[in-house]
């Protein structure tokens, strides 16, 4: 319900009153209770449920969006369709997946049977490293929107702070297997990232697995601030001085690999699944809901937008059903204790001697 909705429904009573008044006969209800229950039937959803939060632009961008990494085919396609009938509204989507035209295939499926109209939709891509030269910038997102079949991005982030070797291939190497650096600096690829919001060819930019100074480095040069964060987040990875330096510069942190990554099980290193960890195991029977649920409710309840990817319908649904309830704060504390500053994309070997690789910081 929005706010104006519940302002409306607390009015009514005052209606009320006026046209039994006029009929001066006395009546047998409580209206004073009434209007009470009301506003505890609207408080709920208005202080602590909330589905969306504001970017430092006005913009407002839903707590909750599918992931689409490893989304291929038809089960990409179908998964965008099925997560927008269940409520999704926010779709993170990438050209190094490879998937933005199955992806786009969906969002055009979806605007086609008039699920909801395009600006009902948050849309995120990003820029991937092979083009960070300034004058690749317009022509990377062009390829992204008509793989999407959009008009314009919502958001547009800065996959990474490092440029790769420009070219045909995403992912440059030498003869020896190492990745083809660029030594363009991400200072001057936000210049011509700031001019895409002047094209109107996307709404807002932001970043994505920054450090702090790197982030500062683009604070300080802005003329169109960055609305998005977005790092890894999770309780092996609590990301706290991150989210608190984000909040103080009014930058929104997206949390990415909610549910610790599965799907990577070399990032595992042969340590245990986050999903599986006991504690989760605990809350999960306390609440009765599931291990991923608990992670995805986590985050929002810190603030964080979350993304959590899925292709399975019971799962997309499932990982939905996260804000009609909500953890108590010492629950929420016994997550933040199990950080272990622990990655899951920790991506070293492909750029770990990169000038710019963000992760040899503390944040
Ligand atoms: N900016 C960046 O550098 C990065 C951004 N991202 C973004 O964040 C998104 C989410 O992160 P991602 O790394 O995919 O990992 P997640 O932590 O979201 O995990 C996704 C995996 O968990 C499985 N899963 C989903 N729901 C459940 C559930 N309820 N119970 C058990 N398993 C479940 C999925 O399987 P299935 O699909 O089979 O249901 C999939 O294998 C990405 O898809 C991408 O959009 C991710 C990494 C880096
Ligand atoms: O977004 C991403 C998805 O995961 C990849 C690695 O597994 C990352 O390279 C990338 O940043």
């Amino acid at each position: 319900m929005s706010v104006r909705n519940c302002f409306q429904f607390i009015r009514a009573p005052k209606q009320i009153t006026k046209f039994f008044w006029k009929r001066r006969k006395p009546l047998n209800i409580n209206l004073r209770r009434s209007v009470k229950d009301m506003v505890a039937m609207c408080g709920p959803r208005r202080a602590g449920q909330a589905r969306t939060v504001e970017l430092n632009n006005g913009m407002e961008i839903p707590f909750l969006g599918l992931g689409t990494w490893g989304s291929v085919g038809d089960q990409g396609t179908e998964a965008v369709v099925n997560a927008v009938e269940v409520g999704y509204r926010l779709i993170d989507c990438a050209p190094i997946y490879q998937n933005e035209s199955c992806i786009g295939s969906g969002i055009k499926s979806i605007l086609e049977n008039k699920v909801v109209k395009r600006e009902e939709l948050f849309i995120i891509s990003k820029l991937w490293n092979t083009f960070h030269r300034p004058d690749l910038v317009e022509e990377a997102i062009c390829m992204s929107l008509n793989d999407l079949r959009l008009d314009y991005l919502d958001s547009y982030l800065m996959h990474w702070p490092m440029a790769y070797h420009e070219g045909e291939t995403l992912i440059p190497r030498d003869a020896c297997g190492k990745i083809k650096y660029s030594s363009v600096d991400y200072i001057d690829t936000w210049k011509a990232m700031e001019n895409l919001v002047k094209l109107g060819l996307t709404k807002s930019i932001g970043l994505s697995n920054f450090n702090k100074e790197q982030i500062q480095r683009i604070l300080d040069i802005s003329t169109v601030r960055p609305v998005i964060l977005q790092i890894e987040c999770h309780p092996y990875l609590t990301q706290h001085k991150m989210i608190d330096y984000c909040r103080k510069n009014k930058i929104v942190v997206i949390s990415y690999s909610p549910l610790g990554a599965p799907a990577r099980p070399w990032a595992l290193r042969g340590e245990q699944r986050l999903l599986d960890d006991k504690m989760l195991e605990k809350l999960s029977v306390k609440y009765n809901k599931t291990p991923a649920q608990i992670l995805i409710r986590y985050q929002i309840q810190r603030g964080n937008v979350v993304i959590p990817k899925s292709v399975t319908k019971a799962r997309i649904i499932s990982n939905f059903d996260v804000f009609e309830w909500s953890l108590e704060e010492k629950d929420v504390k016994d997550l933040d204790s199990m950080n272990q500053s622990k990655r899951f994309i920790a991506f070293f070997r492909d750029a770990g001697k990169h000038k710019y690789f963000p992760f040899w910081d503390e944040f």
